[in-house]
């Protein structure tokens, strides 16, 4: 379905160059969900928009389709894009347009006679949850609203590839999980072939087939989502996967930890906004439990902070909830109780 052949990518700048893609060979099959995975400026990105030729490759092949589209005339181009369908963390939607002139403006763009664009945005809105919302402007609509329109847009014309970049890192946890399940959907309803770049792995765990690792332009490994996580052959893959995880505590760790507190421990996972909110000592307070915080860090990737937190609850008097402070912090950031190990 998509076929790298030894494509580099080098900007060339005034006073210097960037390689951005480095002779990088990969095959997508048709159906697949595949997620490119790797560190800030690895190359993910560019990579990405040699699919549909965003950017022109400066060597090798990139064949969608069976067809080498660095060949293609702009007719021909223009009719590839219409086969692949792009989403974006920032949505990208026409602010001034509605949920259905957004979505109807790819087939404007090709020229579809006005009865066909209706019935068909209907259809879309329909498939995406946002039937009554044809009418409102995107500033109207919640962050997973406004991606479930911008992937009625990419679908509007019925490609065969769906391209996401970054689709779900501007949003809340609860959101995200929605948006996976309804690219599922879509990859199962209409065995569209997702390719995604991501730096959430739960989002690479949640819905991807394969995945590849780059590195400096390069694809560093590549395999089964499960190869790749269980059994990371290079160094650097092992380092990236563990970064990004952050959470893993060796069992004698997790034993000092649980000898210290005799209290109930729970993991907390904080990321994007949740990070700068006092969501845990307002809840703490409402519910009557003290906490102590036992084990955690705080790291930034790409630009958005991501935090993890082991605490101790306690109940500070008789009116005390551990439940319900469980629950009501569940509702901004992933909670789980930590228990003899860590999955
Ligand atoms: N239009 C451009 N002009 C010059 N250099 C560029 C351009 N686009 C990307 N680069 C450079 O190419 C390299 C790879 O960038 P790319 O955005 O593909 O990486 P990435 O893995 O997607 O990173 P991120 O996760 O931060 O978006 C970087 O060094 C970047 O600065």
């Amino acid at each position: 379905m998509i076929r790298f052949e030894a494509v580099s990518k080098i900007f060339t700048g005034k006073k210097n160059h960037t390689q951005a893609v480095s002779q990088v060979s990969l095959s997508i099959a048709q159906g697949e969900i595949y997620g490119i995975i790797g560190f800030s400026g690895a190359g993910k990105s560019t990579l990405l928009r040699l699919v549909n030729l965003l950017e022109a490759p400066t060597s090798g092949k990139v064949i969608v389709g069976g067809q080498d589209i660095t060949a293609l005339k702009p007719r021909e181009l223009r009719q590839l894009r219409r086969r692949i369908g792009m989403i974006f963390q920032t949505f990208n939607l026409f602010n001034a347009r509605t949920v259905f002139g957004n979505v109807a403006y790819p087939l404007k763009l090709a020229g579809t006679p006005k009865a066909q664009i209706k019935a068909r945005v209907e259809e879309l809105l329909r498939f995406v949850g946002l039937e009554d919302k044809a009418d409102h402007y995107p500033e109207q609509l919640s962050g997973g609203q406004k991606q479930r329109v911008s992937i009625a847009r990419a679908l509007a014309t019925s490609p065969d590839i769906l391209i996401c970049d970054e689709a779900t890192s501007a949003l809340d946890p609860e959101t995200t999980g929605e948006i996976l399940k309804l690219l599922r959907r879509i990859n199962e309803a209409y065995n569209i072939t997702i390719l995604l770049i991501t730096h959430e792995m739960h989002v690479i765990r949640s819905i991807c087939d394969r995945v590849a690792v780059m590195e400096n332009g390069q694809v560093i490994e590549e395999g089964s989502v499960y190869d790749i996580f269980a059994s990371p052959k290079q160094p650097a893959t092992a380092n990236f996967i563990r970064s990004v995880q952050n959470d893993q505590l060796s069992p004698k760790l997790l034993e000092t930890l649980k000898s210290k507190h005799q209290g109930k421990l729970y993991r907390l996972v904080f990321k994007g906004g949740a990070t700068s909110e006092p969501v845990l000592s307002r809840a703490a307070r409402q519910h009557n439990v003290d906490f102590s915080i036992v084990y955690g860090s705080i790291q930034e990737l790409k630009g958005q902070l991501f935090g993890s937190l082991i605490v101790e609850f306690q109940p500070a008097d008789e009116l005390a909830s551990i439940d319900r402070l469980v629950a009501q912090l569940a509702q901004t950031v992933e909670v789980r109780e930590v228990i003899d190990h860590e999955s």
